[in-house]
């Protein structure tokens, strides 16, 4: 049984790029990634999600411009955490991205992303985002580098996604 703990991941995107961030300290140090962290006590997913970008790289999104586009979750072998992560895009937002002490934001073309300095599993999820379809993907590591097994696929509606969901 695992201890579920739910967490944001948001990317902007304009018709030829996507935004990433260079994680400088903890989790994921070192990698490309979107810009997301833990949802914390008595605050709403979407909140969060808004929170993070604006400490992450100083852009700012309303709820409405965001948009849930997928669903991951990850598992590592000997760990007893269930990350839930929560993945949301957006084209509409306020402000110049810029560094953080967390996050160094940079815009790679869609032909450009740099998936050797990713997280292994993006490579498997990423096309569908790269195609604008919903996904969901559930991921076993060992390690930080070797993925066991997992399971990927389309979803056609997030809301029926997570009412169905247990
Ligand atoms: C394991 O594979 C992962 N792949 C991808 N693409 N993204 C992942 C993976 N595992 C976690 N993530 C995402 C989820 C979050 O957006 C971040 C991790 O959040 P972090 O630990 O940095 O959370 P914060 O609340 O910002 O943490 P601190 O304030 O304690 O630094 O990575």
């Amino acid at each position: 049984m695992y201890l579920r703990k739910i967490y944001t991941l948001v990317f902007l995107r304009n018709e030829t790029q996507i935004l990433l961030g260079l994680k400088k300290r903890g989790f994921g140090l070192n990698k490309w990634n979107g810009f997301g962290g833990k949802v914390e006590h008595n605050e709403s997913i979407i909140d969060a999600a808004i929170r993070e970008l604006r400490e992450e790289c100083c852009v700012d999104v309303n709820k409405s411009d965001l948009k849930n586009i997928g669903h991951l979750e990850f598992t590592f072998e000997g760990e007893s955490i269930l990350m839930d992560v929560r993945v949301f895009s957006a084209s509409v937002y306020e402000g110049v991205p810029t560094e953080t002490e967390e996050m160094a934001p940079k815009w790679f073309k869609y032909e450009e992303i740099p998936f050797d300095d990713m997280w292994p599993d993006d490579r498997i999820w990423f096309p569908y985002l790269l195609k604008n379809k919903l996904f969901y993907g559930i991921f076993h590591y060992k390690g930080y580098d070797t993925i066991l097994n997992y399971e990927v696929k389309e979803l056609k509606c997030m809301e029926t996604f997570y009412k169905n969901k247990k």
